[in-house]
């Protein structure tokens, strides 16, 4: 059975998969993307999804936000449609920064003045409060991600001065196109942006280090098919002196190796 319900106003969760299975292709060339996913995110929480190249981790993201449905299995999704950001910023090139931040408020009927005040709002809250009126092509790549995270942030909060905590911003490897000193940054920029929203945020990632230092949940992916194959919380005490990102590095490499030796 496949369904993607809403669930009510009063769920402890922003998203629930349950038993969530994805193949593409026909019968006789399918490729099973996703086997069994159970999986729940509650409102305010950051969870990073990690696994090697192909595991699955976009398809699963994908699914949540509904540009794609699930073979089988189910997706119990509270309030509205999730806000995504990519690995590329995807501004509109003949907008401004404040335009394309508002664009889906404007595609949400949200008046002028309304709009433009949230623009300056959230151009403030991603540091680029001087920046409204430049086009994209006048950015740096990691200013360009800032507006791009502003943007989702208007998607998934809309127009309003309270910060849903049942909103939900999936993220896509927003920063592996960046510098290693932009991405730092960055990762620092989206845990403040976030402890200010209460947003929920599912946060794609193949490095460990950037899961590690961002989610309060680390969720690992074995890869073909992609099954949840351990998961971790930040605050977990570990043994042998290591730290959790070594830990979590080891467990991917056995799952690497088992994917490769099968
Ligand atoms: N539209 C599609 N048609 C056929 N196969 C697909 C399609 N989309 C994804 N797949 C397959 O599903 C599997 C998971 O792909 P997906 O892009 O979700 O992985 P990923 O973990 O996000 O990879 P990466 O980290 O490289 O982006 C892969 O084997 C991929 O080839």
């Amino acid at each position: 059975m496949t369904s993607v319900l809403q669930a009510p106003a009063n769920a402890d969760h922003v998203v629930r998969l349950t038993g969530v299975h994805k193949s593409f292709g026909n019968a006789r060339r399918s490729v099973t993307a996703l086997h069994g996913i159970d999986l729940t995110v509650r409102p305010g929480e950051f969870v990073c999804l990690l696994g090697a190249s192909g595991c699955g981790k976009t398809t699963l993201l994908n699914l949540i936000a509904g540009l794609d449905e699930p073979s089988h299995g189910s997706i119990d999704l509270r309030g509205s449609r999730p806000a995504v950001m990519f690995q590329e910023a995807a501004l509109m090139p003949w907008l401004t920064a404040a335009g394309n931040i508002e664009l889906p408020l404007r595609l949400a009927g949200v008046e002028r003045t309304a709009r433009r005040e949230r623009a300056r709002e959230l151009l403030d809250l991603v540091r680029l409060g001087n920046a409204g009126g430049k086009r994209p092509h006048e950015l740096s790549g990691g200013m360009r991600q800032r507006v791009a995270l502003a943007r989702a942030l208007a998607s998934a909060l809309g127009a309003s001065d309270d910060a849903s905590a049942t909103s939900l911003l999936l993220m896509d490897e927003p920063f592996s196109a960046l510098d290693a000193i932009t991405r730092d940054v960055l990762q620092s920029e989206l845990l403040r942006v976030w402890e200010s929203t209460g947003a929920a945020v599912v946060f794609v990632t193949h490095d460990v280090r950037e899961a590690v230092r961002l989610g309060q949940r680390v969720v690992l992916l074995s890869s073909r098919p992609g099954r949840i194959v351990q998961e971790w919380t930040a605050d977990e005490s570990t043994q042998d002196g290591l730290d959790l990102a070594e830990v979590i590095n080891r467990r991917l490499r056995e799952v690497i190796s088992d994917h490769a030796s099968a």
